[in-house]
């Protein structure tokens, strides 16, 4: 059965994740750009011209798209989510980096609209973080580390994703409270860390490693993403499932269990 068409409207059109979205909106059946928005000024994208995201509030108010989709920068994603909360709008964010003061705001927008908001829109992801949480519930007093690689351009560290696993880790270790970024001279491991390391190089896509180690062995968890396809694909499966939504706060589980439900 295939879905109702969906309008979307893109920001950050000109970046990595943004293009990305915008192809794979060309190549998915009832999917249109009804807008899509740069800060800078940006050639079209597969056809599609990119306007000034200045103007994103008459665009939305004069496309009425049926959901935006945002890979930016936290100062923008908060910006973009009280636009789509004045528009009625709902919002797929995968911007990352955000400090607790702008969550709180990027929240604020989904008593208006339905907000979803995901540090990674990989499936695999999903299923790593299950497994995650299985395996450091199952093993306690095992010590944790997590390791990110990404592409030398990103911005923050450690990745959204990172924080994620981190917070499931904390979620069912209630021993392990510290996370320790890299380790550097006279420092032996503590009980109560986790160890957080994040490397930055060339153009892997995204690579995130947990590594649980005791009783003389270890497990490691690894997901890699092959390319930012799988973050585009599962954002615009977020947009198809968040425009039928009413107002609230979501996460990709919510769309990977409506998924599931409907099998
Ligand atoms: N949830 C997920 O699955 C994934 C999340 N991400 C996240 O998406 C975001 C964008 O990643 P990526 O596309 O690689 O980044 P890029 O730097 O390639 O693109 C960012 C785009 O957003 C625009 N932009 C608007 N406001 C800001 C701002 N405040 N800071 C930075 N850029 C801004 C940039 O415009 P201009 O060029 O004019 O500055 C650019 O077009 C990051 O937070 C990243 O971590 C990335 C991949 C997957
Ligand atoms: O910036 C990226 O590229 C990515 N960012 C996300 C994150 O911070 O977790 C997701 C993915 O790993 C790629």
């Amino acid at each position: 059965m295939s879905a109702d068409p969906l309008s979307i409207a893109v920001t950050g059109a000109g970046g990595r994740m943004g293009r990305e979205v915008i192809e794979a909106a060309a190549a998915r059946e009832g999917v249109t750009v009804a807008v899509a928005v740069n800060r800078t000024e940006t050639d079209p994208v597969a056809g599609v011209a990119v306007g000034d995201a200045d103007r994103l509030d008459d665009l939305l108010a004069s496309e009425a798209p049926d959901a935006l989709v945002d890979f930016t920068g936290p100062d923008s994603a908060v910006a973009y989510a009280a636009a789509c909360a004045d528009a009625g709008v709902p919002l797929v964010t995968g911007t990352t980096g955000f400090g607790d003061a702008q969550i709180d705001d990027i929240r604020a927008a989904s008593e208006a609209v339905p907000v979803l908001k995901a540090s990674n829109f990989a499936r695999g992801v999903a299923a790593l973080r299950r497994a995650v949480r299985e395996a450091a519930a199952a093993l306690p007093g095992y010590d944790v580390e997590l390791t990110e690689t990404h592409h030398n351009a990103k911005r923050d560290a450690p990745s959204g994703t990172a924080k994620s696993i981190l917070d499931d880790v904390e979620g069912v270790r209630e021993d392990l409270d510290e996370r320790v970024h890299g380790r550097k001279g006279d420092a032996p491991r503590e009980s109560g860390e986790i160890g957080v390391h994040a490397r930055r190089a060339g153009d892997v896509t995204g690579e995130h490693e947990v590594l649980l180690a005791g009783n003389r062995e270890t497990l490691e968890l690894t997901h890699r993403a092959g390319d930012r396809g799988v973050f585009a694909e599962g954002a615009l499966d977020a947009a198809e499932w968040l425009a039928e939504r009413d107002p609230g706060w979501y996460g990709f589980g919510d769309v990977l269990d409506a998924g599931a439900a409907d099998e």
